[in-house]
């Protein structure tokens, strides 16, 4: 078991929509992972090392006139959050053909039923880049395809590419507690095909791929996609998110200088989830 120590803020909001949301967003961005909607607000995790004293000096939701929002935080002990996550969990259904939901949530009649006990790992399906990467795989044919789910979390995006047909799969994340909790999941969900690995980028050297998946954010994914594109197929296509509408030219350039061309875009509440081919 791992002993990351986390940051817990439980901030509370009045009123509670839309800045619950806009918070959720903003506290994403500058790094927190896991997120806990509660009756006052919510709670937002950050990894110890991840963490600074002016972590929340970008949060500009903190400064509005129009919602109260007070917060206290505290270190937790990993081990003593699953019981809270477990009650705050709600399953959700994307495009009516996917569920994702937890092994104690009764079964949904989809196409896909994912199940998954993300603990402290990001990927419930709740957060808006998660939702467009299954999006975009259930609008794509995985059928046969070599894919590469970079930053796994859960391992809920390489779940489902396999659920679609995809073979052979590889599901990485630098977090040992995503890489256990990936390695739990797929098991969960009799995945076959899915190899587990604990690393970065570094991971990859001599690998090749159909597809990539990358939800992580922009400045991993500007480090690391030279590397990413490297490991593409011809004719491969990468789908990338993790990042917000302004980020897109950043993004676009450097994936054109990888002779990467933009095929599509799927945006939700200014988070982007887009896809490149080469
Ligand atoms: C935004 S979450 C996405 C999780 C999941 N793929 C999903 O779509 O819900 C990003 C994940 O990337 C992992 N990560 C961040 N930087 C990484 C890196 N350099 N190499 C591998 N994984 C990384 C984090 O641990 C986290 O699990």
């Amino acid at each position: 078991m791992s002993n990351i120590i986390y940051i817990g803020y439980e901030f509370k909001v009045t009123p509670l929509q839309p800045a619950v949301e806009i918070l959720i967003a903003e506290l994403g961005y500058a790094g927190f992972e896991s997120f806990v909607e509660t009756e006052q607000g919510v709670t937002a995790y950050i990894q110890k090392d991840e963490w600074h004293a002016d972590i929340l000096d970008d949060i500009q939701i903190l400064g509005s006139d129009e919602f109260e929002i007070n917060y206290e935080f505290s270190e937790i002990e990993q081990t003593n959050w699953n019981a809270e996550w477990e009650k705050n969990f709600n399953p959700i259904v994307v495009d009516d053909v996917c569920a994702v939901r937890a092994p104690f949530h009764d079964k949904f009649d989809t196409e896909y039923d994912i199940i998954i006990e993300p603990k402290m790992s990001f990927g419930t399906g709740h957060h808006e880049t998660t939702h467009m990467m299954i999006q975009h795989i259930l609008k794509n044919d995985f059928k046969g395809k070599s894919v590469l789910d970079m930053g796994c979390g859960t391992g809920v995006l390489a779940i489902l590419a396999e659920m679609k047909g995809a073979q052979p799969l590889d599901a990485v994340d630098y977090d040992n507690w995503c890489y256990l909790n990936s390695l739990e999941n797929v098991e969960r969900n009799n995945c076959e095909h899915i190899t587990v690995i604990e690393g970065d980028a570094s991971v990859l050297a001599g690998k090749k791929y159909d597809v990539i998946i990358a939800n992580i954010n922009r400045n991993i994914l500007l480090q690391d996609l030279k590397t990413y594109a490297s490991c593409l197929n011809e004719e491969g296509t990468i789908f990338l998110s993790g990042f917000y509408n302004d980020d897109i030219p950043i993004i676009q350039e450097a994936c054109e200088k990888q002779a990467l061309k933009f095929e599509e875009k799927l945006e939700r509440n200014n988070w982007v989830a887009l896809k490149f081919i080469n």
